[in-house]
């Protein structure tokens, strides 16, 4: 197939809506009773595209501003009116933490199936992506949680630099927000031609599922492009993920983000198989395939066989707009948890929330601390009914 040049809309944006006019017609050529009013055409200026596509709003509403916590006596106090904003945003989406105990309540005689993702979730958000690392306390955290429960990681990156960065092996991984999948051998999600057996480094047999694999020519073309066509951006930085690939604005001045947004907009506009969607303080340049971190999660549990099942607890742990596609299926049926991590307020789908990766790290132990002596009080009973 020519990827090229198909038929679907060029660019779908994620988050904002596309601009009309005001009065909702494109037509400069109002009609007004039965006259015409004939209103001049302005003249199309720079960056007009990525100011009606709503893109530039998006990117300045695509990442929380950092804001300092005042702690006094181990207790949060309102600093501002954000902090008010805050707390009354979590009446809402209450802390994993402050409800713990209902989860596990909930989560008794259940399996839960733990998803992460990576930057934001699991290592702070730093302006060199690069330089994102997790702390060893998170590993090891990650470690213990993924001993108790079957646990994947979800990431907009690609699939090894996310695995470089976890560097633990008893885990699954799926890059490119979920359209690089390296989950269990399983019978049931096998049939698909996008998924074949495969190997991962220590030799364990695994299933590669990558629904997008005939983009990867194409998705290679538009990385050296938009590498070429962003070079004279200061700041502007590109990363190929395999199957998508990142647009980075952080570091660029805020006056030019509409240069790096025409840049990009002007080149997708030659892939109409691509499509834009938006991050923090990045754009993500993805193929138009009907496939997500949501669908991404639906397929792990398929392939671990807790598809379907009522004694399965899905959690899944995420900063980004990339992760409300996991949450939705989450809170579809009420299957699992979704919980956001974000220190503002932010329109979720996400049933829970804690503020930090710190936040996160400090639920992954307790879940750990719980689980271990649910066991614990199992092996006590069944003792006692021998
Ligand atoms: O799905 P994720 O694992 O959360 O990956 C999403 C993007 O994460 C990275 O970018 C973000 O984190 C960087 C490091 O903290 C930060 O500099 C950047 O502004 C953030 O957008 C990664 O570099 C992207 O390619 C991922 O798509």
């Amino acid at each position: 197939m020519d990827l090229k040049t198909n038929q679907v809309s060029p660019v779908l944006t994620d988050p904002a809506p596309i601009k009309k006019s005001r009065l909702g017609m494109k037509s400069s050529l109002l009609q007004h009773s039965s006259t015409f009013i004939m209103i001049p055409r302005k003249k199309p200026g720079k960056f007009d595209d990525v100011r009606s596509n709503g893109w530039l709003d998006a990117m300045k509403s695509s990442s929380p501003p950092q804001k300092k916590l005042i702690k006094d006596f181990n207790v949060e106090v309102a600093s501002d009116d954000t902090d008010i904003a805050y707390f009354s945003w979590m009446l809402k989406y209450p802390s994993a933490l402050n409800f713990f105990e209902q989860i596990t309540n909930y989560a008794k005689n259940k399996k839960i199936a733990m998803f992460l993702d990576y930057d934001g979730t699991l290592s702070p958000i730093v302006d060199d992506p690069d330089r994102a690392l997790m702390s060893d306390d998170m590993r090891s955290a990650v470690r213990n949680v993924a001993k108790y429960f079957p646990t994947a990681i979800i990431s907009g990156r690609s699939r090894d630099k996310v695995y470089d960065l976890v560097g633990l092996t008893e885990l699954y991984y799926a890059g490119s927000h979920g359209m690089d999948i390296m989950g269990p051998l399983s019978h049931t999600v096998s049939d698909d031609p996008n998924c074949v057996e495969s190997n991962d480094q220590q030799g364990k047999e695994l299933n590669l599922f990558q629904p997008a694999r005939e983009f990867l020519p194409l998705i290679d073309e538009v990385f050296r492009t938009l590498v070429e066509n962003t070079k004279e951006i200061k700041g502007a930085k590109v990363e190929n993920h395999k199957f998508c690939v990142s647009v980075h604005y952080r570091n660029v001045d805020e006056k030019n983000w509409p240069v790096v947004a025409q840049c990009v907009h002007d080149i997708l506009k030659g892939y109409p198989r691509l499509r834009l969607t938006h991050g923090r303080k990045v754009l993500e340049v993805r193929p138009v395939i009907d496939w997500d971190k949501g669908k991404a999660v639906e397929f792990l549990l398929e392939s671990l066989g807790l598809s379907d099942k009522n004694d399965v607890l899905p959690i899944y742990i995420g900063d980004d707009r990339t992760d409300e596609d996991a949450f939705k299926v989450l809170q579809g049926d009420n299957r699992g948890y979704g919980i956001l991590v974000s220190p503002v307020p932010k329109e979720t789908s996400a049933f829970y929330s804690l503020r930090n990766p710190e936040e996160v790290m400090k639920f992954l132990n307790t879940l750990v601390k719980w689980k271990k002596q649910e066991e614990a009080k199992c092996a006590i009973d069944s003792k006692r009914s021998m």
